[in-house]
């Protein structure tokens, strides 16, 4: 069974449509990058997956059924967001107490070992920890849910590069025992690539693509050296982009061309620049 079924989903506020009549399946027990431009509607479709939000028209089913104001679905999913806001009183006790209620699956212990990974002072209110501090807290929370459905909507503002690295460590070791469906929303392309499973990149509304990351990989190369002999290389395909400096000309193509490259270099492109030139184009479809 699939985790979430998306047809024709769309959302309109007042004045703007943020989806357009997008279709989606997620796989259970798999890992997702949810990529994509500033607005282009990531964050909808999340509260949308999480009953926080209603969509205009379209069918959303989470794990079969309809997440709209439905308990028996709600609490197998946790929604981490960019700016979780608690009660002003609220020390992590308490935040992890709420969120223990709140999922079904939650571990404590290993609630306890990540708050001890990310060095979070237990005895201060959430309002005056540091924004890396507060954002780490959503990432234990996130993580220790074991929500079987677990969204992180760019979940690391101010979270330094170390402790960064401990997310993807923790998340990878633990999705390795406990699989589940994670939807990671995130502009750090490069350091999740080696992390998602499945890629879906939305633009303007719609999703661009819904690829596994492995053929995503093998979908564009990169060929430099040479003017003449990458030019001869490319021999008349019309590339993704092409920079020139001098005499030396690089080109990405969608296709590797059959031939042997003579006196060029041929590369894979980095998931990183696949995503960035294909939102770049201006082809929205
Ligand atoms: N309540 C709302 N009323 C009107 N427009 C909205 C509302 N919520 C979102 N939008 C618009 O819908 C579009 C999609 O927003 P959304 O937050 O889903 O984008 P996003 O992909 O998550 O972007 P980002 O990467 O910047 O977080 C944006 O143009 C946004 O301005």
């Amino acid at each position: 069974m699939s985790a979430v079924l998306v047809k024709d989903l769309t959302m309109r506020y007042r004045g703007h449509t943020a989806l357009h009549g997008v279709g989606l399946e997620l796989r259970e027990n798999t890992i997702h990058g949810l990529l994509g431009r500033n607005g282009a509607g990531k964050t909808t479709l999340m509260r949308i997956l999480t009953g926080q939000e209603f969509e205009s028209s379209g069918q959303v089913e989470v794990f079969g059924d309809a997440p709209r104001e439905n308990d028996a679905v709600l609490r197998r999913v946790c929604f981490i967001r960019e700016s979780l806001k608690y009660p002003s009183y609220f020390k992590l006790r308490e935040a992890l107490a709420a969120a223990r209620i709140a999922c079904d699956s939650w571990d404590a212990d290993f609630a306890a070992r990540l708050v001890r990974d990310f060095d979070l002072p237990a005895n201060r209110q959430l309002k005056k920890l540091s924004r890396g501090q507060l954002s780490a807290v959503g990432i234990v929370i996130g993580l220790a849910s074991r929500a079987p459905l677990t969204l992180f909507d760019e979940p690391y503002l101010g979270l330094d590069a170390v402790a960064r690295q401990i997310f993807y460590d923790r998340l990878l070791a633990d999705f390795a025992e406990h699989p589940r469906t994670i939807v990671l929303s995130t502009h750090l392309i490069d350091e999740v690539a080696d992390l998602i499973e499945h890629v879906v990149l939305m633009d303007g509304g719609k999703v661009l693509i819904d690829a596994d990351a492995d053929d995503l990989r093998g979908r564009a190369v990169s060929v430099s050296g040479p003017a003449d002999a990458v030019a001869a290389y490319a021999d008349g395909a019309a590339p993704l982009h092409r920079s020139q400096l001098g005499g030396h000309l690089r080109v990405v193509l969608t296709q590797r061309p059959e031939r042997p490259a003579a006196g060029v270099t041929v590369e894979p492109l980095s998931l990183q620049e696949l995503i960035v030139m294909t939102t770049n184009r201006g082809d929205r479809t």
